[in-house]
């Protein structure tokens, strides 16, 4: 790894601990009792916590806020969804011994969230722990799904292309590095980001199943998925 690649790592990594959900919040999902009307306000708050943590690590990961404006934005709303299962992917995972994780179904089960959403997300929460990743991994393979130059209305492909290259490029290498016995290693990590986009489908359900049951989002969370 180059002197340069390593202070690219660095920053990506800084920005990605230093932007992190409020621990709390993810206390408060496992702890108390909630009716399902509270858990969802729960759920919308971690949600739109997710989306304002997005941002500000996007902000910093180097050469995006050299893309075009426009373009920003479009790879904010194509890939917030798919950024925040695999944050809260990483979070529930590394934060959750097994014990936890049932409660967390629990919790995400009665707050409207029909069974058909369930299985996918928590398969994904699955495949992820066991992938035990490092954080230099996590945050880089985050900053590689934000950069997918294909999402709906970016006009400049090739400089998306061209950052997203050079985090793939850095990725490659650190597992190469941190998973000398697992030659796949790499290879794994991208599977993921296929099984991600899936999410995105499951994830469009869940919101239109919550708005017929007239829930409401923060405008944050309206905006970002251009509902309501
Ligand atoms: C862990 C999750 C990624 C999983 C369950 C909560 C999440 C933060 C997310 O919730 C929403 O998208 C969401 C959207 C709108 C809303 O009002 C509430 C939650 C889906």
């Amino acid at each position: 790894i180059t002197k340069e690649q390593q202070a690219l790592v660095k920053s990506i990594v800084d920005a990605y601990n230093r932007h992190q959900i409020p621990q709390d919040m993810t206390k408060k999902l496992l702890q108390e009792q909630y009716s399902a009307e509270e858990n969802f306000l729960l759920l919308t708050e971690m949600a739109t916590s997710q989306v304002q943590v997005l941002v500000e690590f996007t902000k910093n990961i180097p050469g995006f806020l050299s893309l075009d404006c426009e373009d920003q934005i479009a790879l904010l709303k194509g890939s917030a969804v798919e950024a925040m299962f695999l944050r809260s992917a990483q979070v529930l995972s590394k934060r959750m011994p097994n014990g936890y994780t049932e409660v967390l179904k629990e919790r995400v089960r009665n707050s409207g969230m029909s069974e058909e959403f369930m299985t996918p997300m928590f398969n994904f929460y699955k495949s992820i722990d066991e992938l035990q990743m490092v954080q230099e991994e996590q945050a880089l393979l985050t900053a590689v799904t934000i950069l997918t130059p294909d999402r709906p209305y970016v006009k400049d492909y090739q400089a998306v292309e061209r950052l997203q290259e050079t985090m793939l490029v850095v990725l490659r290498k650190l597992c190469v590095l941190q998973h000398p016995q697992d030659p796949q290693y790499f290879a794994r990590l991208l599977g993921r980001l296929t099984e991600l986009r899936t999410l995105n489908h499951y994830h469009a359900e869940m919101l239109t199943s919550w708005r017929m049951n007239d829930q409401k989002f923060t405008p944050l969370l309206c905006e970002l998925w251009d509902v309501q």
